[in-house]
Order: C-alpha cells, then structure tokens, then sequence
C-alpha cells in the first residue's frame, strides 16, 4: 500500500480547476477557499484518500504524475503542453536509455517529461541562453523528481564550432529562430535520429522545412495537435464551452544522406562534456 508520509509529494483534487500540488510537511496548512487543508491530516493516509476541510469540503490525495507537475509548472517561458509532448515522444520513438539533446530548456516542461521516459539509463542534454529561465526550469526539473537524468548547459550552440555532444537519438528544439541551429544538430545527431521542433507560427514552419531540406533530413512532417475536453453527463454530453486555442506547429524530421553513403565520421562514444573552449560559460546544473 502507497502511504502518504512527510515530504511526500500529493495533490490535493477538489475538481479539475482547483486542485494544490504540494509536498507534505507536517507543520503545513493549505488555505482555501474551501477550508483549511492540514497536511498532517495526510500523513499516514493511502493515496487516493479523501481528507474533509473545515468547511466540511473534500479534497482527493493523488499521487501526481507528470502531467500534474507540467501543468503545476512556474513559468518563466511559454512550455509545451502534454497535448504536444506525447506526440513528440511517440512520433520520435523515444524510449528508456536514449540520449536527447534539447535546445531551449525555457521552464523545463519539455525536458522534464522526456527525462522521466528516458530514465533511468538515458539522459538530457538541455541548452539554453538565459540563466533565469535557467535557474527557474532547475527548480521545475527538481520538483518533478528527474535532477539526475538532466545535465542544464548554459551555451549557444548557433556559436559553437567544436560540438559538445555526439550520437544523440533525438534532438529538441524551442527557440525563435530553430532553423539556424539545424547544421548543428546534425552533427550531434545519430543515423536516421530524429528532430522535433516547435513552432508557434507558419512562418517559422517553412523556413525550417527548408532548413531541413538543405541539410538532407526525411520523413518531414509539420503537424498541429488540438485537443478538445468532453463534458459527459447522462443525457448532456457535449464539447465544453472551454478549450485551449492555438498553442503550436510541431515539425518533426530525421537525419538522412541524400544519395551516398554516410561520410559523417562515426564517433563511439558520447562527449557529455563541453568542448574546452566552451567549459568555462557552461556550468552542469545537475548529474
Ligand atoms: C519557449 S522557451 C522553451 C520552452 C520549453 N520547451 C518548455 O517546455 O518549458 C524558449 C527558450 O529558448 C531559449 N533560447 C533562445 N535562444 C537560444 C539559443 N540560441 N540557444 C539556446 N536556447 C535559446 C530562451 O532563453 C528560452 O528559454
């Protein structure tokens, strides 16, 4: 049986828009508009338990999953939504023990999803170029219990001549201008490895379609995933009057050799350390 103790991590559900992810601390009260919520009261508790407020309202202890971290997330950027990253993973085939290279941490939401399924043997590389979103997406990645999958490198790789990573399955991409970093991830990538990146507008799709092309990757593919919430009630069942609007274009692509061979030299073993020139600006957040 799954006990709730101290600093066990719970969600407190009332219903689908007010619902508390804390960790469990047995000095702690959550103040609601639906009472007081003593943590303590949890402690020794079976998840999936319901604790009653002092206004005489219940809340279910759950065990969060992932998605309930992702959508608890503190935002420093815009993230991508689950609706997004199970396709990502399912569309790139990414699987426990796989290497994957990110680029643009921003919060974390991203990264911290893929780690969870690539752990515990495999790893995320994430790169980005602000140390405050920085420090925000480590706080998120810690928070979501996957800190020793995530190696955070603070580098910009659009600069870099020497690669600091080889032999990735898949790459990651969310910054502004992804199809400036596609010779790059080239490199670093795998035979046949695959690329995702993510792409708030059209514009930035056919640039990077182009990209691709030029840099010879197949199987391109831009995709947009709407997901709509179903009311159902005996009788009533409807689409609900709420619902995400556009959030992005997702392109997804793999590495290719057009018409010869590969002359990439083949490299054995990863690099999971910065080139030299590039230790000093690149710190590892976590291992
Ligand atoms: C939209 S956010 C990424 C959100 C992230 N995918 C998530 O799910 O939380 C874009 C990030 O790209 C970073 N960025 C911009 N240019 C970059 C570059 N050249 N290299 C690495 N990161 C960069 C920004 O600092 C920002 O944190």
């Amino acid at each position: 049986m799954d006990k709730i103790k101290q600093n066990s991590p719970v969600l407190f559900y009332f219903n689908h828009s007010k619902k508390w992810l804390v960790k469990i601390s047995k000095k702690e009260s959550l103040h609601t508009h639906i009472g007081v919520i003593k943590h303590s009261d949890a402690i020794g508790k079976e998840y999936g338990s319901r604790l009653v407020t002092n206004k005489d309202k219940y809340v279910y202890l759950l065990k969060p999953t992932m998605y309930d971290y992702v959508m608890k997330i503190q935002h420093g950027t815009q993230i991508v939504y689950p609706k997004d990253i199970g396709y990502i993973i399912a569309r790139a085939g990414i699987e426990s023990g796989q290497k994957i290279l990110e680029i643009g941490t921003g919060s974390g939401s991203l990264t911290s999803c893929v780690a969870s399924i690539v752990k515990p043997r495999g790893h995320v590389y994430t790169f980005d170029v602000d140390e405050n979103f920085m420090k925000i997406a480590e706080k998120n990645i810690k928070k979501a219990g996957v800190s020793k999958y995530v190696t955070q490198h603070n580098l910009d790789l659009k600069t870099v001549k020497k690669m600091p990573l080889a032999d990735m399955d898949v790459a990651l991409i969310d910054l502004g201008d992804p199809w400036i970093v596609i010779p790059q991830v080239r490199k670093m990538l795998k035979g046949s490895g695959s690329i995702f990146a993510i792409c708030p507008t059209m514009n930035q799709l056919e640039k990077l379609t182009m990209a691709l092309v030029e840099n010879e990757f197949t199987d391109i593919e831009s995709t947009e995933h709407v997901l709509r919430t179903i009311e159902a009630r005996e009788g009533k069942t409807r689409h609900s009057f709420q619902g995400i609007g556009h959030t992005t274009y997702l392109c997804y692509a793999r590495k290719a050799f057009f018409g010869r061979e590969s002359k990439e030299p083949t490299k054995t073993k990863t690099t999971t350390k910065p080139a030299k020139k590039t230790a000093k600006k690149t710190r590892k957040k976590s291992s």
